[in-house]
This record gives structure tokens, sequence and C-alpha cells, in this order.
């Protein structure tokens, strides 16, 4: 017989604005999977949780239909209903960095449209978790990256790292270049991606040592990666501490913002 997945039902306590940025320390470490544990474990809760990838590469045929797997992921963990121009403003064809698919089929993505579908997304939601494209520093275009993107968000960073050998330098240094841009690390969580990696828990010590951010849980090699199973080993009361700090920065902005009008 299958288990049921364990979804925990009662409210998480976790102070607004509850909009994270989630990135990794690559791509295909598990963003996606976890992403959608996040607003499978929101949703739960009680929110409404909706996922954003602001910038998606590569397309799937998915029921007769050309559509981005990470798109749909995060639609099917969330329970709120929006257009797929706020929850994906870019879908790109050709499954490689951004800014190269972009420019084989003639497109620029700019800053503002996805920050205005951002705004939209957000307005119809009490929780949204944004998935980056690849690791952080990923180029969106000529002069634009997915850090200045989480720059312009300003948003909270949960980094996903990939357990599997060389994710100890990846992991640091994401987490230097997060706090260079002035961005909080709220969490990271990792996904053992390699269950043949020598020394899990011995690497696990290491970032849990160096990192400086709390561990949300480590997501095992799981058979069936869905959002449901990987949401078990997931625990966002960990981001209570960080929510709270944003959710006083905002207060501090409003007044000030405020006192200046
Ligand atoms: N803990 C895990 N157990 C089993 N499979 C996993 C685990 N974590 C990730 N995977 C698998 O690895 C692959 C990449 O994961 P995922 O799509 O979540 O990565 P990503 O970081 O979102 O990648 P991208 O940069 O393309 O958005 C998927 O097939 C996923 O199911
Ligand atoms: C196509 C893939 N699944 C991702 N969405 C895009 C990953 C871009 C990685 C670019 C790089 O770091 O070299
Ligand atoms: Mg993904």
């Amino acid at each position: 017989m299958t288990r049921e997945p364990f979804l925990p039902r009662e409210p998480l306590h976790l102070p607004p604005p509850r909009r994270w940025f989630v990135t990794g320390t690559d791509t295909g470490v598990g963003k996606t999977l976890v992403s959608s544990a996040m607003l499978a474990l929101l949703a739960a809760s009680g929110l409404r949780a909706v996922g954003m990838k602001p910038v998606a590469a590569g397309l799937d045929a998915i029921d007769d239909e050309w559509r981005n797997e990470d798109v749909e992921r995060l639609q099917a963990a969330g329970n709120v209903d929006a257009p797929l121009t706020w929850r994906c403003p870019y879908v790109l064809k050709a499954p490689m960095s951004p800014h190269l698919a972009a420019r084989e089929e003639g497109v620029q993505v700019e800053l503002p449209v996805l920050l205005d579908a951002f705004e939209r997304l957000s307005a119809q939601a009490d929780a949204v978790v944004v998935e980056g494209v690849g690791g952080f520093c990923v180029p969106l275009g000529d002069d634009l990256d997915t850090a200045d993107l989480a720059v312009a968000l300003d948003l909270p960073v949960i980094l996903v790292v990939g357990l599997r050998l060389g994710c100890l330098n990846h992991a640091l240094l994401t987490a230097e270049a997060i706090r260079a841009r002035g961005l909080v690390l709220a969490g990271w969580v990792a996904s053992v991606v390699d269950p043949q990696m020598l020394s899990p828990e011995g690497n696990l010590q290491t970032l849990r040592a160096r990192l400086g951010a709390p561990l949300l849980g480590v997501v095992p090699h799981l058979e069936a990666p869905e959002a449901a199973r990987a949401a078990e080993h997931i625990d966002l009361r960990a981001l209570r501490a960080s929510a709270a700090h944003a959710a006083r920065r905002g207060e501090v902005a409003l007044s000030v913002s405020a006192a200046a009008a």
C-alpha cells in the first residue's frame, strides 16, 4: 500500500510579507521540487499560495501541448489561479541559459515586466514563492541577471543545495553572492540529488557550520520526487525569525515614506 504524504494542517504562523526567492547551487538541483514543496506546505496551512517562474527556458510536450514543466509543477502545488503571463512572463523554447534562448527568439527580458507580473500575482496571494533560473548569477539578458531580479524584488532568499560532490563550494559562493548584494539568506534546503555521494552527513555538517542561515530541511533522494513527498522533509517554521525581521523592515520603510510624505 502506498503511504499518503503527510502535510501539516496547522497554521505556520509566518508573518507577512511571506514572499521568497528560491535559488540553487546550480541548475537541476531541486529548486522546483523544493519550491513546490514550500507551496504545498503554505497552501496546506490555509494560505493562498502561488508560485512564480519569472523566466522559463525549455518546453516539453505535456498533454499534447508545449509547456514548461517548472511552471506546471509550481501551478499544481499552489492554490491560486492566475494568468500564465503573471506566473511566467517569459516562456522560452530552448532548454539553455535564458539570455541565449531569448536572443535566439529575438526576445528581450525586461525587468519592469517581471516586477509588474510579480506585483499582480502578489496582490492575489498570501504567500509567493519565486523560483529563480539555474544558479544565482545566471544571465537573463545583456544587462540583467537572476541576482539583479532578486535584488529588484528585494526578497529573502532560500538556497537549495543539490547534495553532490562540488556543492560545498557552490553553496558557499552563492551565499557570499547573495549577501554581497545586500539580500538576506533566510534559509537553505538540501536535496539529495546524488544518492551515491560520499559522506552526505559530513557535507551537511560543513554547510550547517558555514552557511550561517537556518537549515529548513534535507530532502532525501526520493523515488517519486513530488511536492507532497518533499514537503514531509521541510519545516518552514524556521523562517519565522527572518519573516519577523522582513515584516519589521517593511514597517520601518512604510513609516519612513509616510514621514517623508
Ligand atoms: N531529493 C531528490 N530526490 C529525487 N530526485 C530529485 C531530488 N531533488 C531533485 N531531484 C530531481 O532532479 C531533477 C532536477 O530537479 P528540479 O527540476 O527540482 O531542479 P531545478 O533546480 O529546479 O532545475 P532548473 O534549473 O532546471 O529549474 C528533477 O528530475 C527532480 O525530480
Ligand atoms: C534549461 C534549464 N533547465 C534552466 N532552466 C536554465 C539553466 C541555465 C544555466 C546557465 C548556466 O549557469 O550555465
Ligand atoms: Mg526548476
